[in-house]
């Protein structure tokens, strides 16, 4: 057992399956399906306009499907016996009334959902706004009212936990804190799904990954294997002899590009490694300066597997 009623045996706890989404002629989210499983935080990544929040929504039941289902533990959202009891989500922040205080708008959620008032002051304390818990959720920072989504998303103690861009507005130290909590929550069992438009925010966070653009499925895998298979491993390396190197290295199988259009002398050299390079310079007599193996940032390889499904790129529309 997990600890929260969910037996170990129902592995998948979010079910999206071939779920299409259309607002006219525009389609959302097309044909997706994926799995979300417990005891990870699973990141779900897309550019901006993907269909990250419109995905989010159809599995809480806010939006129905044009086709296809999504399910949580087993069962429609909308059906569910246990509703927040069962899962809790922060889609929007500013979704609270400004007038209310922290307290008064957990407290009206607690009272509302069947959750003992106890909770209220547990949550607060958890995302660190005990202090300010009687004061105007409207002059709450947003990495305050984040705090405060998350807090009403832990309200009913759930097994299942969404996060639609929890990150936003939060300062360092505060990414540091709900990056430890995600963690957290996933150790002890529970099921945590987030999405971010920032592969840098998930790298030190999530285990899984969903990627998508334009509502289509990208990948999904667990983080380490989608690290492995997109970022490609290069070597930088000087040498003053670098027209005599690029010609053996190329007739060795590699590809050997300038490194920088005013780097003299210096080369980028895939599908071959720094000790192999090495010794098929010294075999030719060839002076290296410089020889550094170095590896493309996670953040380059998802900007280059979702460059073709960006909807804008630095301000004009595609
Ligand atoms: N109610 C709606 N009516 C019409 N189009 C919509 C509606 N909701 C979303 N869309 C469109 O569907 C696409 C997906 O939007 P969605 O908000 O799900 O993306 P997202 O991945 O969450 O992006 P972001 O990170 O910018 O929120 C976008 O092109 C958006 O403009």
């Amino acid at each position: 057992m997990s600890g929260f009623g969910v037996p170990d045996s129902i592995d998948v706890v979010i079910e999206v399956s071939s779920a299409t989404k259309r607002y006219g002629s525009k389609t959302a989210v097309d044909n997706l399906s994926f799995t979300v499983r417990p005891g990870h935080v699973t990141g779900f990544l897309g550019p901006n306009g993907a269909g990250k929040t419109t995905t989010l929504r159809m599995i809480l039941g806010l939006d129905a499907p044009t086709a296809g289902s999504t399910t949580v533990s087993g069962v429609p959202f909308r059906t569910h016996r246990r509703g927040l009891r069962h899962l809790g989500a922060l889609l929007d922040a500013h979704h609270v009334h400004g007038g209310r205080s922290g307290t008064a708008h957990l407290s009206a959620l607690a009272r509302s959902n069947g959750i003992p008032l106890r909770r209220v002051d547990e949550v607060l304390q958890e995302v660190g706004l005990t202090d300010v818990a009687r004061r105007r959720v409207g002059g709450y920072s947003l990495g305050m009212k984040q705090r405060l989504g998350i807090a009403t998303a832990l309200l009913g103690d759930p097994p299942v936990l969404i996060f639609d861009e929890p990150i936003n507005g939060m300062d360092p130290e505060g990414v540091l804190w709900v990056r430890h909590l995600f963690r957290r929550l996933a150790a002890e069992g529970r099921t945590v799904f987030l999405s971010s438009h920032l592969m840098t925010e998930m790298e030190n966070t999530a285990d899984e990954l969903i990627v998508i653009g334009q509502g289509r499925l990208i990948a999904a895998e667990p983080l380490s294997r989608f690290a492995a298979r997109s970022t490609r491993l290069s070597v930088v390396l000087r040498t003053p002899q670098a027209a005599e190197l690029a010609a053996v290295l190329t007739a060795a199988g590699a590809q050997v590009e300038p490194d920088v259009p005013d780097g003299v002398g210096r080369l980028a050299v895939t599908g071959l490694p720094a000790d192999r390079i090495g010794v098929l310079a010294f075999d030719n007599k060839i002076v290296l300066h410089e020889l550094t193996p170095r590896t493309a940032s996670l953040e380059e390889a998802f900007m280059e597997l979702t460059a073709d499904s960006v909807e804008y790129l630095a301000g004009q529309q595609r």
